[in-house]
């Protein structure tokens, strides 16, 4: 199966100059998204997974049926004032515009291992946002995986301190 061809490019979406790879048509295949969960799966170490993290919004389309399959709790990273209780906060840089991220303080456990989840890593400045915020609650970060890489924005750069896995690369 051909990942890529389940992933549509909007010209100058949201911005003017903006090649916004759009994962609709991937979501609408319930067999092509079996096939996503399967490919990251093969893609980690071989070690307990306690908890996945997802990035909202996109994050969590594949976030949360991850943390199904590896039998580990699903952890939302929010835009800011949607988490109720208690949590960290971290500023971050977008490929167009700039954002905070917020994670709840009890979401992860000390010495816990989480694998960090997203659909796309562009610059890079979401991914360190949400490392940031795991080890703020003292997580061990396994792996960041993401659904698409963009290789010309370097993000993979600004996260060179963590395992990185992406299944399509542009
Ligand atoms: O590597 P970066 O430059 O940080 O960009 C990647 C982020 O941008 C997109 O999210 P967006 O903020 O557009 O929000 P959405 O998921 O709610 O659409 C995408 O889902 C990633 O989270
Ligand atoms: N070009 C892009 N397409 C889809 N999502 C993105 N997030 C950041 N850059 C993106």
């Amino acid at each position: 199966m051909e990942l890529k061809n389940y992933i549509r490019e909007i010209e100058n979406f949201p911005k003017e100059g903006i090649g916004y790879k759009d994962i609709s048509p991937l979501l609408l295949d319930h067999e092509a998204m079996k096939e996503v969960i399967a490919k990251f799966v093969a893609r980690l170490p071989d070690v307990r997974i306690d908890k996945v993290v997802g990035m909202e919004s996109r994050g969590f389309f594949f976030a949360s049926l991850l943390a199904q399959e590896l039998k580990a709790g699903f952890v939302p990273v929010r835009k800011p004032g949607k988490l109720p209780a208690k949590t960290f906060k971290q500023e971050y840089d977008l490929e167009y515009g700039s954002d905070s991220l917020e994670i709840h303080q009890d979401a992860i456990m000390e010495g816990e291992n989480v694998l960090i989840h997203d659909d796309v890593l562009a610059t890079g400045g979401t991914a360190l946002a949400t490392c940031k915020l795991v080890e703020k609650c003292k997580g061990n970060i396994v792996q960041c995986n993401f659904l698409i890489e963009l290789d010309f924005l370097n993000g993979r750069e600004r996260i060179s301190n963590y395992k990185v896995e992406s299944l399509i690369h542009y």
